[in-house]
Formats: structure tokens, C-alpha cells, sequence
């Protein structure tokens, strides 16, 4: 910020102060020559230029015929020597460079003559590692038909009448679309339904408490003439009575183990399948022998 005691003003707009401050330095003006001096009311005013004689007289001027004397001086000069007589860049052994010649006009190359088959290398041969054998070549029987039959798929079963009289007619790969001999289970005797009346804690096993059973009591009760049918498994004997209905391999299967140890058969058929799970509240006893049942008797 300018000090207090500077002012600003604009020359003619603003008169200037009569006395100025006394630290404030003024330039002296020119004298101004009263012939060119046109503002009398106001000398602060820039002075404007007037052409007079004494003026023309200083403007120096050129004229062309003088300047053309001068060019035809000139022409007859040699030219400049370039590089400079005495420069470094003459005084230099190395010749001077002569101006490059233009590049060669580009000519079209001839296109690479095309390999012919004998100038071709032959594929390299593969070699596999010892370790690994090499793939079967494609035959034309892999093809997979767009349309048809799959090729990869067996026979077609023969389903309709057997022909008796044609031995050589295709025999079915299975005897029966049922290749796991699984009966259609009649209805409330489904896999769940067998479930839920164990879970109920009926009394399955047909007895009140737990029996010794000798091998002919197990023998007795095979379910015929309307005895119970009693199964071995590991040392125990199951009522298998009640689940013949729910037996998914059929209740004809089942029976086949009435009366006596049904351990090999069970276990060849579908050892997967929890004996003892199934047939807990089954349990009648457990397999006692002759003797055993008698000394036992005894004791009693
Ligand atoms: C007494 C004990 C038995 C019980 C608790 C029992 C239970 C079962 C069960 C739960 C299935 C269904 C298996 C599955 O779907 O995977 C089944 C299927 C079958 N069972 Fe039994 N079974 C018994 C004894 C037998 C016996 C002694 C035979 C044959 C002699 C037999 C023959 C079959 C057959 C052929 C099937 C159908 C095919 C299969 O599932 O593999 N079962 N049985």
C-alpha cells in the first residue's frame, strides 16, 4: 500500500496540487516550443508533433537510384568465401562434404519365388517319452454318427415273444428289465412306511421276552402252516415275519432263509444293506445249543 502522503491523479482531469509534498521528486518537464505548443490552457497535456521545415530537414531520406548504384557495386564483388579463409573448419584435413545424392529411386522387388514341395523340410518326428504311450491312430469307426443308433451302445434287448423255433435269433443281454430283481412293493409297504412302524416300538419279534432258540426251534418256525418265520444273523434269530411284505427284494426271496442261518445268503445278495437296523424290533433271541438250552433249563 502506497503512503498516506502519495497521490494519484489523472493529468487534466485532476488538478495538480500546488505545492508538492516534499519528499514526493518531480521530473522537470521539457521546455515546450511554443510553435508546436497548442494547449495553452493546459500545458500538461502531451505536446502533438508539426511538420515544419526545420522538422523535414532532419528526417533523413533514401532515394533509389542511389541504392541501385550500390547493387551493381556489389555484383561484381567475388562472392564470400564460405567456410572463412582463416576458420578452423577450412584449416580442417578433412575434405569438404559433398552434398548427398538423392536415394536411389525405390525399384519393386521381385516377390520370393514360392516354395516348391521337394524344397519344403518334412515334419519333425515326434518322440515320446518312454513313459508314455502313444494314441491310438483315429479310425474312421470312432466317428460318431450325426443321426442313428450309437455305435458304442449294447444289443437292443429283445423284448417281444421268445422265438422258440429260431435258436440263433439275439438273445437279451438281461432276462428281465429289472437287473436287481427289485419287486414292486405293494402299497403302505414302502422302504419308509417299514420305518415308521419300527419307530413306533410295536412289538415285532411275536414274543414277550427274549428266547433261547436252539437250532430246531429255529428250524420249527419257518414260516409255513402258520408259524412264524425265524432267521439266524450273527448269533441272533429275527422275526422276519412282519417284514415280508416290505422286503424290496421280494417276499419269496426272503423266505428262502426262514428256519434257519440267513448270514451267507444276505451277505451275497446285498451286504450294503444294515440287518440289524431293519430288523431291531424284530429281535426274538439269541441261538443257544442243545445242550446249552437244556443246562440252562436246568439252572433255571
Ligand atoms: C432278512 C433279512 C433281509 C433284509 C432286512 C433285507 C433287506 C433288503 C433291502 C433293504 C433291500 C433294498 C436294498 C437296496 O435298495 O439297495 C433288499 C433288496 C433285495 N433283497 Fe433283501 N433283505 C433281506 C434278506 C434277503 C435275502 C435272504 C435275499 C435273497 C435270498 C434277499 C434278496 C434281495 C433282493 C434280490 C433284493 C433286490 C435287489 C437289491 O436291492 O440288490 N434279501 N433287501
Amino acid at each position: 500500500r502506497p503512503p498516506s502522503t502519495w497521490r494519484l491523479f489523472h493529468i487534466g482531469t485532476e488538478a495538480a496540487p500546488a505545492d508538492p509534498p516534499p519528499d514526493v521528486k518531480t521530473c522537470p518537464s521539457p521546455p515546450l516550443d511554443p510553435a508546436t505548443d497548442t494547449s495553452d490552457a493546459s500545458p500538461q497535456t502531451t505536446p502533438k508533433a508539426k511538420h515544419t521545415a526545420e522538422n523535414a530537414s532532419s528526417i533523413p531520406s533514401f532515394s533509389l537510384a542511389e541504392h541501385e548504384s550500390s547493387d551493381e557495386e556489389e555484383d561484381t564483388l567475388p562472392p564470400p568465401s564460405f567456410p572463412a579463409l582463416n576458420s578452423a573448419q577450412r584449416a580442417s584435413s578433412q575434405p569438404q562434404i559433398a552434398p548427398m545424392a538423392p536415394p536411389p529411386k525405390p525399384s519393386l522387388m521381385a516377390p520370393p519365388p514360392r516354395p516348391t514341395s521337394s524344397s519344403l523340410m518334412p515334419p519333425p518326428t515326434r518322440t515320446l517319452p518312454s513313459n508314455l504311450r502313444a494314441l491310438p491312430k483315429p479310425s474312421t469307426s470312432l466317428n460318431v454318427p450325426s443321426s442313428g443308433p450309437l455305435p458304442n451302445r449294447g444289443p437292443v434287448p429283445h423284448r417281444g415273444p421268445p422265438a422258440s423255433n429260431n435258436s440263433l435269433a439275439p438273445q437279451p443281454m438281461f432276462k428281465t428289465p429289472n437287473p436287481r430283481n427289485k419287486v414292486t412293493l405293494t402299497p403302505g409297504h414302502s422302504p419308509l412306511d417299514w420305518a415308521n412302524l419300527q419307530r413306533e416300538g410295536t412289538n415285532l419279534s411275536g414274543v414277550n421276552s427274549l428266547v433261547r432258540v436252539t437250532p430246531s426251534m429255529l428250524k420249527h418256525n419257518n414260516g409255513r402252516k402258520g408259524k412264524p418265520a425265524w432267521s439266524s444273523y450273527q448269533g441272533k434269530v429275527y422275526n422276519i415275519s412282519p417284514y415280508l411284505p416290505y422286503h424290496p427284494g421280494g417276499e419269496g426271496e426272503l423266505r428262502r432263509v426262514a428256519g434257519k442261518d440267513g448270514e451267507k445268503l444276505f451277505m451275497e445278495t446285498h451286504p450294503w444293506v444294515n440287518w440289524e437296523n431293519m430288523l431291531g424290533e424284530c429281535l426274538v433271541g439269541v441261538v443257544v445249543s442243545e445242550e446249552q438250552a437244556s443246562r440252562l433249563e436246568d439252572m433255571d
